[in-house]
């Protein structure tokens, strides 16, 4: 074993270029983010000189020139500038900030920068970054010069400078283009057109002001409404979108506010969340997808914020209890905004509702109060046509609801018929929406309507009819026995549907054992059976024939009995058919057998055999 005093301590030493080469492979998106990451610098310098003289006005200037083979970028800053000590600390220590404490999750802050490398993003672009600094506490102007290979040189200048920074960049070749006039202007737009001070650039030829104009809402989002164009054309040239409403948002605490701009096309639930979101007053993300809720996929948000943390590439914010906050209060906002629209402005409600029903109704099955408020407008598909809640209701009927397409579609024709108003709930969230309405709601008459219940509106067959038919019911009942099936022979409209199949609840879940039960084999295949056997007693389904159709009609009184079985048969696969019931093998095999003997009855009568043999 080796003895502690023997023990040597030694250093971790960095690889800087490698650090660099990680950091822009995957911390950055682009090498444009150095352009961020020194108007942050030259922000957070302002923002300290401030702390010290709240009065003080800062402002940053930027410079392009050099040859066009090899240009150069300054950027100044009149912030607080660097001591000598600072420069070792802060500048030469990599991962050490002077803007935050040790424990920096939990501080809270007003500077953007918190981790101490964003300067090293220059080096994608630069084989040097040049700083001369004068700090507000005195002391001499200082000259710090670092390369990508981890070392640096720092002397004092001759020469007093104005208090602040500047920072000279040499653009590595192959990457002139970060370098050029109308690159850099729009990048410096892009990150500090909210910026509170004066960013002006320059090169020898042309001259431009970042962010000649900063709306007055941008403080007050409550005056947005009153400026409804000036919103919506900053939504345009913030996003590109050509966006027709808006709801301003702000948090409790007035730290976190924006315009949440509503889409003005539908969107899908997977569609990408990307809300530009600035910290501080300089954009850090525009494709921040953790801000607001899930349900609000429908808007895309400029969003500011003084309070929330970046993660290191800035691209997103850290998932703490403030973002969760923050995230419930923008939610508040929106659902208080269309709530508010409910009262006082319904058609600029149905409107968004129409276009994003998705959405709306996500966020209704999750929140009662806003299905509360919000329940007259949705929309829904019945066989009274696509009518909102508030129509529906007006018919004074019960509103029966199915709970997939599918039990809709098998019924539809024959509700359609009868007048009876049923609404589609296959769609997503329809059927919940509506089941938490019944239950909220009772006044408002919502049942769930089984596929069965739909026999409740047909009309009995008279005795005399029943006593007429009585052996082919009997002889179609006997057919269908083994498919667990019975007829009921009964009038309903339309006449043209000529049978209808419902099930119970138990005939369904018997025939997905029995579908399982086929496509599996062995020990799971006989544990399947066993189960179902549970159910085999219950288990009945129901072919409901219609005597007011023409067809059935002829099959019930003249055909010949022979050719009945097969008749039935048919007529119970092509039922299943209608209502999009998955067929076993042996409906498979009958509806196969049966079309046979169709053919054969076909060819029979064109060859004068005649069609009665089976
Ligand atoms: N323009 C400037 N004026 C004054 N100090 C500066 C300036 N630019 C950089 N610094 C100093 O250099 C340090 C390192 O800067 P760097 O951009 O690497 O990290 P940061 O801004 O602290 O944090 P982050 O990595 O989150 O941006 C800063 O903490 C600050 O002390």
């Amino acid at each position: 074993m080796i003895s502690v005093e023997n023990q040597q301590q030694f250093r971790f030493q960095v690889n800087l270029s490698g650090m660099i080469t990680i950091l822009s492979n995957h911390l950055y998106s682009s090498p444009k983010v150095y352009v961020r990451e020194l108007l942050q610098n030259a922000t957070d310098a302002i923002t300290a000189r401030k702390h010290l003289d709240p009065t003080y006005s800062g402002q940053v200037f930027v410079e392009l020139s050099g040859s066009k083979e090899q240009p150069t970028m300054m950027i100044e800053d009149n912030g607080i500038g660097l001591t000598e000590a600072d420069i070792h600390q802060f500048l030469a220590v990599i991962g050490h900030s002077s803007k935050i404490d040790s424990d920096f999750l939990s501080t809270e802050t007003s500077f953007i920068g918190r981790f101490g490398i964003g300067l090293l993003s220059c080096f994608m672009v630069s084989n040097e970054i040049v700083v001369l600094t004068q700090s507000i506490h005195g002391g001499p102007s200082m000259k710090w010069c670092g390369k990508p290979d981890g070392t640096y040189t720092i002397q004092q200048l001759d020469s007093q400078l104005a208090i602040g920074t500047k920072i000279f960049l040499r653009c590595k070749p192959d990457f002139e283009k970060y370098f050029a006039f109308e690159e850099v202007k729009s990048l410096l737009q892009y990150y500090g057109i909210l910026l509170p001070y004066p960013v002006s650039l320059r090169s020898q030829q042309q001259q431009a002001i970042i962010n000649a104009e900063r709306p007055l809402w941008i403080n007050q989002p409550e005056l947005a409404n009153s400026r409804k164009p000036e919103v919506l054309a900053f939504g345009q040239q913030m996003m590109a979108e050509n966006f027709k409403d808006f709801i301003p948002l702000t948090t409790q605490n007035g730290s976190t506010g924006g315009i949440a701009y509503i889409l003005p096309y539908s969107v899908n639930l997977n569609v990408k969340r990307s809300h530009k979101v600035f910290l501080k007053h300089m954009l850090v993300s525009d494709s921040a997808d953790n801000i607001l809720p899930d349900w609000a996929f429908f808007v895309k948000c400029v969003i500011w914020t003084d309070e929330l943390q970046p993660t290191a590439s800035r691209e997103n914010f850290y998932e703490d209890e403030k973002l969760q906050l923050v995230r419930g209060e923008l939610g508040e906002a929106i659902r208080h905004a269309l709530t508010q629209m409910s009262l006082y402005e319904p058609a600029r409600l149905q409107h968004i509702m129409e276009l994003h029903s998705l959405s709306i109704n996500a966020l209704a099955t999750e929140d009662p109060k806003f299905l509360a408020s919000i329940y007259q407008w949705l929309t829904f598909e019945s066989t009274y046509g696509n009518l909102a809640l508030q129509e529906l209701i007006k018919e004074d009927q019960t509103l029966y609801y199915t709970n997939t397409a599918d039990e809709y579609k098998q019924i539809a024709n024959v509700a359609q018929a009868q007048s009876l108003l049923v609404i589609n709930g296959g769609y997503v969230y329809h059927a919940e929406i509506l089941e938490k309405l019944r239950l909220q709601f009772p006044k408002l008459r919502i049942e769930r309507l089984e596929p069965e219940d739909i026999s409740l509106a047909f009309t009995n067959i008279s005795l005399d009819e029943r006593n007429k038919y009585y052996q082919v019911i009997r002889l179609a009942d006997n057919t269908l026995q083994r498919f667990r099936c019975q007829i009921q022979l009964q009038r309903f409209l339309p006449s043209e549907v000529p049978s209808l199949f419902t099930h119970t609840k138990d005939s369904s879940t018997l025939r997905q054992l029995e579908n399982a039960k086929e496509s599996n084999s062995g020990l799971m295949s006989s544990i399947l059976g066993n189960i179902e056997k549970k159910f085999q007693d219950s288990a009945y389904s129901t072919l409901y024939l219609n005597l007011n159709n023409p067809m059935i009609e002829q099959v019930f009184s003249k055909l010949n009995m022979n050719m009945l079985p097969t008749i039935f048969e048919v007529l119970y696969c092509n039922a299943l058919m209608m209502g999009h019931y998955p067929m076993n093998r042996q409906e498979i095999t009958a509806l196969n057998q049966g079309i046979m003997q169709f053919i054969s009855w076909g060819i029979s009568l064109e060859t004068g055999n005649g069609g009665n043999s089976n």
